[in-house]
């Protein structure tokens, strides 16, 4: 699958509606949530040294005052909810870093005991008390992982720390076997993870000014190369934890494709604001505007005055943070949050709620417009300059994209992978492992000659693939993507090549037979939403029997477990028959360059006999 990870600042506030009255301020807000996972995932990466190497220099470690002083102190513990995290989560994801960080051995014998001792954090550690850590690793969500050095093996979890730093941090919550902390200050930086094109402290006029507290980017400082190197080591651990798979029959774990541009690559913003305090919408009902403005600034009586911000959401703290510039976004997108942002600021009095704006970029209407019979083609179409790029933030207008030769349109609203940069290279890396130009005869694949494409959206893969493929069909849940889907497909001049249906993806197996798709000749590319496939639809899949499979993902966890599934699934019914998959190669792609995300490309392809 190939979703959408923070928005810069994100995992999202709830996005609230703009009443109709509201809606004449012409504020667009979006209408999915589909960034709010995206800070899932954490964990120790690869180019992290191996946690036991990591506790002895963890427990030079110790709970100090900020002058220094130990401190014992504090509000007794809280008892802590004992809900286990939900397979597969972020939270999940989160305690298996824990676990490795601990050692697993440590752990699983410490829970079997089943005395719950696993919820109790070191009488000494205490809540709201401020500590002195040596980072040890990282999540694979980009947070810093110290051991605390107590009377018990006990993580600390920090955000916006690096292996390798001395850090002073106030614990917040206690968990299962960590504890969570905000980070107070950096005392000693580790040279390893920083010193890349975004640390500020090399750098100054780089990076982000909101990294520390925006809760969008978790690797700005670190080097690109060791972005990528963690994103392997995150698709690695996903493997190893969740495809019920014995290691020795996955393929090595290819090297992360980096992102061509690491900055300025994002397509599409959602910044957010809250509406004034109930309070201040009061003065304006009895008062009028001026006296509610005035309200906004100094405050009135007792109460304090109220800030309007409108931003992405700050890390570890509710609210939104007030955001001027985002320098992952494109430059037509920070230039339009600057007059999106003055336009809230003068209206602010006519909002009774909060709203997520809407920002995308888009290259100009074409000119002249593609139509079935006169298709897109890069050499009559005029040219576009990146300067020439516009901002929508009306979610029902259309959006252009380029991705090599084709072009896309799709309503503002609706999904579309956020990094154009990568597109050409994560579409051309799907067609050659799918028609591998070397290997064919090695591997003695049968090459495919249709192809399904799941999950669709507005047609990325079915139309920029389409070429290799006598005809092609895709499925897609959201009306609105697949009558984007049929456009493209007739902009681009293959209307009668190509089938697009709306429903739930497995549904497409039904009527696949009757329009002459056969398991035996086709290729089936699998791109769902963060929470991954359901059993109906590997069901069906694995029945249709394709010749070979590209699930392609935003969320490496669920895709292992699908892709374990499908393996383990097709031993059991292939076992008569002599058929089965097999994984033929694992990689990694970064759509998100600064933040934790990466994106997977798993290839299975049918083996028989
Ligand atoms: C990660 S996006 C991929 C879209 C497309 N492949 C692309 O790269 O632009 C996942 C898509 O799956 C669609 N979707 C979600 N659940 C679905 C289901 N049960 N059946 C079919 N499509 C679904 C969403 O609407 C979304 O467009």
């Amino acid at each position: 699958m190939t979703t959408q990870p923070p928005s810069p600042g994100t995992s999202s506030p709830p996005h609230k509606r703009l009443k109709s009255s509201e809606a004449t301020n012409t504020i667009d807000i979006i209408s999915t949530n589909e960034f709010t996972e995206i800070n899932e995932a954490p964990i120790k990466s690869s180019f992290l040294p191996d946690p036991t190497d990591i506790i002895p220099k963890a427990s030079t470690s110790s709970l100090t005052k900020p002058n220094g002083e130990i401190k014992v102190k504090g509000k007794k513990n809280r008892k802590q909810k004992r809900n286990l995290p939900e397979k597969y989560s972020a939270q999940d994801v989160l305690f298996h870093d824990v676990r490795d960080f601990l050692g697993t051995n440590y752990v699983d014998e410490l829970i079997s005991k089943k005395e719950g001792l696993e919820w109790e954090a070191p009488e000494e550690l205490k809540l709201y008390e401020e500590v002195t850590l040596t980072v040890g690793a990282f999540t694979v969500s980009g947070e810093s992982l110290s051991l605390f050095p107590g009377t018990k093996p006990w993580a600390i979890i920090t955000p916006f720390a690096h292996p390798g730093d001395k850090i002073r941090a106030k614990i917040h919550k206690h968990d299962r076997l960590c504890s969570f902390a905000d980070l107070i200050e950096i005392l000693e930086y580790s040279e390893e993870y920083r010193g890349g094109e975004g640390d500020r402290r090399k750098y100054p006029q780089n990076g982000c000014k909101y990294f520390g507290e925006c809760g969008g980017c978790q690797l700005q400082p670190v080097p690109y190369p060791l972005q990528l190197l963690h994103k392997k080591r995150t698709v690695q651990l996903a493997y190893q934890r969740f495809s019920n798979l014995p290691q020795d029959i996955l393929p090595e774990i290819q090297d992360t494709i980096g992102s061509p541009k690491q900055w300025g690559y994002r397509t599409k913003i959602t910044p957010h604001f809250d509406a004034p305090p109930k309070w201040i919408q009061k003065q304006l009902k009895e008062n009028g505007e001026e006296a509610a403005m005035n309200s906004l600034a100094n405050g009135n009586g007792e109460r304090k005055g109220w800030e309007l911000r409108i931003g992405f959401e700050r890390k570890g703290r509710p609210g939104v943070m007030d955001i001027e510039e985002c320098p992952i976004a494109t430059p037509v997108l920070n230039r339009k949050m600057t007059e999106e942002r003055k336009r809230v600021q003068e209206t602010i009095m006519s909002f009774q709620r909060g709203a997520t704006l809407l920002l995308r970029d888009s290259l100009p209407n074409p000119n002249p417009i593609p139509t079935s019979d006169s298709p897109f083609s890069s050499e009559t179409t005029s040219k576009v300059e990146t300067e020439d790029h516009i901002a929508i933030t009306n979610h029902k207008l259309s959006v252009y994209e380029k991705v090599g030769k084709y072009i896309f349109s799709f309503t503002a609203g609706s999904f579309f992978q956020n990094n154009n940069s990568i597109l050409i290279p994560l579409t051309e890396y799907v067609k050659e492992a799918i028609f591998p130009v070397q290997e064919t005869k090695k591997l003695k694949v049968k090459l495919p000659n249709y192809l399904i494409d799941t999950y669709c959206g507005s047609g990325l893969f079915g139309i920029t693939l389409n070429e290799k493929f006598e005809k092609v069909a895709g499925v897609e849940i959201s009306n609105d993507s697949i009558i984007a889907a049929k456009k493209n497909a007739e902009l681009n001049g293959l209307k009668d090549k190509t089938t697009w249906l709306c429903g739930k993806a497995e549904d497409i197996f039904g009527g696949l037979d009757e329009k002459g798709f056969k398991g035996e000749k086709s290729c089936v590319i699998v791109d769902p939403p963060r929470k991954g496939c359901d059993e109906p639809f590997l069901n069906q899949l694995l029945n249709f029997k394709p010749l070979t499979i590209v699930y392609v993902s935003c969320n490496v966890h669920t895709q292992a477990r699908d892709v374990g599934y499908l393996i383990n699934e097709s031993e059991i019914r292939g076992k008569e028959k002599n058929w089965k998959y097999v994984v033929e190669s694992i990689r990694g792609f970064d759509l998100f360059p600064q933040t934790a995300h990466v994106e997977s490309v798993a290839v299975l392809r049918l083996l028989e006999n």
